[in-house]
């Protein structure tokens, strides 16, 4: 384990070989999100996806809670913006979650407490959540004259829980706990508050011992098919990464290693 880097809003952590842990680093504001927090993620989003070395991202918060989305302490400053002005700060806000969402490897949030408004926002641009007990969502947006239509939550909740489930969770502000969110798919699972971070870390060794190209392929081709339109297309898509595939070093080694019966060692060429 490399020793923890700290940004002004978030610490970065290497627990091991391919592995990064981003953990939100602003608990006493229940980890709510600042123009800082938006340029160091975008930012370290970027650094990391240009590590050849990394398989998984997991995304985390100090303290008691996920994110609680927009520090509403520092909105203020933000209240005497114009239209334009505004558009710029959702803009800014929108690439630091682009960054993340677009990293090329897997990312995992895991959901140590509420995940409100921009928080739900963060964790919907995560491919996998898994989430304690007290992992709890909320669209907080239209309770403070926001819209759901913020940093891709109403992209993501429209395919990831349905259009009437996100209806329901967008007007109404509600909060939806650990137990709901993984009934309607917003947790792939719970799992014990003090194992959170340990589970997230098992989930990222299963992806790190498979072929780095494979899983990155395969991302590309999952948020690849939120955009397509057809099964055709979709279809075209999928064929050209497994060919891309099977001209790397990955699949003969793999195929090698199930003949003789060990594990295979991927370089990800
Ligand atoms: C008037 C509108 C101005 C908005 C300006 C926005 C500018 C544009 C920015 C564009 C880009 C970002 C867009 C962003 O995605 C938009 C949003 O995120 S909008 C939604 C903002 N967030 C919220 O409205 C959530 C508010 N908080 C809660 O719902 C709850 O606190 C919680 C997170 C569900 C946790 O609930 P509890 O566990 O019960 O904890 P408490 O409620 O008791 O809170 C504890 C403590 O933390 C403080 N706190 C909580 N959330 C925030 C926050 N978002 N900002 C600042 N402080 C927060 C809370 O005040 C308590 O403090 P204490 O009283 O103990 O000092």
């Amino acid at each position: 384990m490399t020793e923890p880097t700290t940004w002004e809003t978030f610490t970065l952590e290497r627990p091991e070989p391919g592995i990064a842990v981003v953990t939100l680093n602003r608990p006493e504001r229940m980890n709510s999100m600042t123009n800082t927090m938006f340029v160091e993620l975008e930012k370290v989003a970027l650094q990391l996806d240009r590590e050849d070395d990394l398989r998984v991202v997991i995304l985390t918060g100090a303290g008691k809670a996920f994110c609680g989305g927009f520090d509403l302490d520092d909105a203020d400053g933000l209240s005497s913006l114009t239209a334009l002005g505004m558009l710029d700060q959702q803009e800014l806000a929108a690439r630091a979650l682009s960054a993340i969402r677009n990293i090329r490897v897997p990312v995992i949030a895991a959901v140590n407490g509420a995940a409100a408004g921009g928080g739900l926002s963060l964790s919907l641009a995560a491919d996998i959540r898994i989430g304690s007990p007290a992992a709890r969502f909320n669209a907080a947006f239209v309770r403070i004259g926001l819209s759901a239509g913020d940093l891709g939550a109403s992209w993501h909740l429209t395919r990831l829980i349905g259009p009437a489930r996100a209806a329901e969770f967008a007007y109404t502000g509600r909060l939806i706990d650990a137990v709901e969110a993984e009934s309607i798919g917003l947790l792939n699972t719970i799992v014990p508050a003090e194992s959170l971070l340990d589970e997230a870390l098992a989930m990222a060794r299963l992806i790190c011992a498979n072929s780095p190209g494979g899983v990155q392929l395969s991302k590309r081709a999952l948020h690849a098919n939120m955009e397509v339109s057809s099964y055709a297309a979709a279809l075209e898509l999928e064929n050209r990464g497994q060919a891309l595939l099977t001209r790397g070093e990955d699949m003969p080694e793999a195929l090698a290693a199930f003949k003789e019966k060990r594990s295979p060692k991927f370089t990800g060429r």
